[in-house]
């Protein structure tokens, strides 16, 4: 039997007049990370609240391990973590204070050995006895995500983790949570409007617009079928151009730009090269993945039929 650690049951929530999540559905399988994608003010952040029970829905349920948010919110809540504001760490207190704190508040016992298995698993081991208002945005968002694993969550949630990190700490940060999911079998879901992030970091990715669910992507596949890229090339002759680029697959003409289709990232260079040897000019070289053509596809190209 499918195992889903959370599903998303027909959720609908409207501000005043405004419907803004219409019968949300979705069920998340165990040790996966889903990305969750949608433009600006699709729902994203209003959806993970209701999740984590921080607003109530006006219709519909969340089951957490089968517990149902409306009528067993305890158990339910038991068994998720989340980060969806910046997380309320204290900065006058060192890391490990930090975590005595949360633990004190937290409904089950937590041990000191919790403590020390979850600092171990973001690595955050050296920065225990420093204060937390001299630790980098990423340390932060480590200590954060320990706090929020404390529990021991068997789903953890996380609205736009990468904010404000940069490109070591947002690797970093997929490391830990990539190992989280594998290793300790916890479902992820995580916010964010960095497509290629997403890409790299979840197995599958649900698409929702307008407060509805689009799509659900596998990542998977677009990994294992080595070719995804749409390659664009602005290149002089034209015509010319177009012959070099025939034996690489379909090529589309758009005005100037030529769309090869299907192609993968490591033969980029032999396709430019294809083309200066035979003096074309290349004027510009640009690419587009599988996850950011249905995205677009999903959340832009629909909306003409919509409304
Ligand atoms: N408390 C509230 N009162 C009224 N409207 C709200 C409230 N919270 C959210 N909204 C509205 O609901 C819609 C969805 O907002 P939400 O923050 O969930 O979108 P989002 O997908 O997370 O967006 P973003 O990517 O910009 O973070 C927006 O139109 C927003 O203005």
């Amino acid at each position: 039997m499918a195992d889903f650690p959370l599903q998303v049951k027909g959720l609908n929530k409207s501000f005043g007049k405004a419907h803004i999540i219409k019968e949300m559905s979705f069920q998340l399988q165990r040790g996966q990370i889903y990305g969750f994608l949608g433009p600006n003010g699709s729902g994203k952040t209003t959806t993970i609240r209701m999740i984590v029970s921080l607003i109530k829905p006006n219709s519909g349920d969340v089951l957490i391990e089968g517990k149902s948010i409306q009528t067993d919110r305890k158990a339910a809540l038991a068994k998720i973590g989340a980060i969806v504001e910046d997380p309320d760490l204290y900065g006058y207190l060192t890391g490990q204070q930090n975590l005595e704190h949360f633990a004190r508040l937290s409904n089950e016992p937590i041990s000191k050995e919790r403590i020390q298995e979850v600092v171990a698993l973001v690595e955050l081991q050296d920065a225990m006895k420093k204060k937390v208002k001299n630790y980098s945005l990423g340390m932060k968002q480590r200590l954060g995500i320990a706090v929020s694993l404390l529990h021991k969550p068997s789903v953890l949630i996380l609205d736009e983790p990468t904010n404000g990190l940069d490109p070591k700490g947002i690797r970093d940060l997929r490391f830990y949570l990539q190992r989280l999911a594998k290793e300790d079998g916890v479902t992820l879901l995580v916010s964010s409007h960095q497509l290629n992030e997403i890409e790299m970091l979840c197995d599958r990715a649900i698409v929702i617009k307008k407060g509805e669910v689009v799509d659900e992507i596998s990542m998977n596949e677009s990994q294992t079928i080595e070719k995804t890229l749409t390659v664009k090339i602005e290149a002089k002759p034209v015509k010319k151009a177009l012959e070099q680029l025939a034996p690489f697959g379909f090529v589309k003409q758009n005005g100037e730009t030529l769309e090869l289709e299907k192609q993968s990232y490591e033969d980029i260079p032999t396709i430019i090269n294809a083309l200066v040897k035979e003096n074309i000019k290349v004027f510009g070289v640009t690419y587009q993945n599988r996850l950011e053509d249905a995205y677009f596809t999903l959340t832009e190209e629909q909306e003409e039929g919509v409304s």
